[in-house]
């Protein structure tokens, strides 16, 4: 019996503080997934760890990579018909708030009853207009009496929980928080940790008159971030629901606000805490599976373990509740595919799965200077 490890960061310094949106701006960098090279492997163009250029883990790394994954959706958003443009919102202390919202004094009436949106920084809550600058109130005290919503809501958590390649799991919405943005309002760049169970975020724009205010998604690789324009360049802001979804631990701002008041619903995209469920695999082709399988079990009489580096971070809490069945996109995919293989190898050849969460420290030590 072989133990194999992957490793996750746990980058969520801000566990005692968990109820913000965590900005680290004020940090130096820290380590992200993609910061990290295992020293005994190299990376294919597809990301995979390869082990050491040749060998039976070299190989698996190839395979692993060929086998078929979930299509994954990074980030993803547009017009959202299902949510009535009328969502009967109504406010406690204000009563119905009429979409969009144009009056300088409605707006002035919705702040007063609204706190300065705080962040999580650290163990710290701050607010910082300069890198949050936005009006917040508690689900308890926004009511959406459309009927129509809470219907639209359901088809929202089957949509996304398509598109996120998890299309059995009944993922569920839980309504965060209100949002407006005056003009100058925006969002720096941070990572959501709102609830414990959540692994991805919704943003829900009902119908503003503004500009700017765009949501953009950074990707860990360099390649350009999805800008969220909820309906401007099409003209149809004011007139629609637009929506954004994003994993949690993507990197994401929302840019100052030119002009007008842009009011939003934040829900948390969480697992359910009953019934998660790992990722079913899709079909792998026999031959596919065949040379899997005896590869890892090669891997598995050289006596090596191995590791799989994650390409999501993930938080203890997480992980402690759901294992396997918190993983998101194609670590979800990939390590499907891996206990797939796994259970169908010998007995005395299979491996256990552990994730663990693993510091690498780096020295350098020299006079080159920086290549
Ligand atoms: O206003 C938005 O579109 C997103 C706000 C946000 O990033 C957050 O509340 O964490
Ligand atoms: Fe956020």
């Amino acid at each position: 019996m072989e133990d194999s490890d992957s490793e996750a960061y746990d980058y969520d310094e801000n566990d005692h503080c968990d109820n913000y949106d965590h900005y680290d701006g004020y940090d130096d960098l820290k380590p992200q997934p993609s910061d990290c090279e295992d020293s005994g492997s190299e990376a294919s163009d597809h990301g995979m760890p390869l082990g050491q250029g040749h060998g039976p883990l070299h190989d698996l790394g190839l395979l692993l990579g060929q086998a078929p994954t979930e299509r994954v959706e990074f980030s993803f958003g547009g017009e959202i018909d299902f949510l009535p443009a009328a969502p009967g919102l109504s406010i406690d202390g204000l009563g119905h708030i009429a979409l969009p919202v144009v009056e300088d004094a409605q707006a002035e009436a919705i702040m007063r009853v609204c706190e300065q949106s705080p962040f999580g920084h650290g163990l710290e809550t701050r607010t910082d207009t300069s890198v949050r600058n936005s009006w917040e109130l508690d689900p308890a005290k926004v009511s959406i009496h459309n009927p129509a919503w809470g219907a639209g809501i359901d088809i929202a958590a089957m949509m996304i929980a398509d598109k996120l390649g998890v299309p059995n799991v009944p993922i569920s919405l839980h309504l965060y928080k209100f949002l407006l943005y005056k003009e100058g309002g925006h969002f720096a760049k941070h990572r959501d940790t709102k609830e414990d169970d959540m692994f991805a975020t919704l943003v829900v724009q009902l119908p503003s008159e503004h500009q700017g205010g765009e949501l953009v998604v950074y990707r860990d690789d360099a390649a350009e971030p999805v800008r969220h324009d909820f309906g401007q360049a099409a003209g149809k802001s004011a007139y629609a629901c637009h929506y954004a979804v994003h994993y949690a631990d993507a990197e994401h701002a929302v840019t100052p606000i030119t002009r007008g008041y842009r009011l939003a619903l934040v829900y948390s995209i969480c697992w359910p805490r009953s019934s998660a469920q790992p990722a079913e695999t899709r079909d792998i082709n026999k031959q596919l599976k065949t040379d899997m399988a005896e590869t890892l079990t090669a891997v598995a009489r050289t006596g090596r373990s191995f590791h799989l580096f994650f390409d999501h971070a993930y938080t203890t809490k997480t992980i402690e509740a759901l294992g396997i069945a918190g993983l998101k996109g194609i670590d979800r995919s990939r390590m499907a595919v891996l206990s797939e293989i796994n259970a169908a190898a010998p007995g005395d050849a299979r491996f256990a799965f552990f994730i663990a969460e693993a510091e690498m420290h780096a020295n350098f030590y020299g006079t080159a200077g920086w290549l």
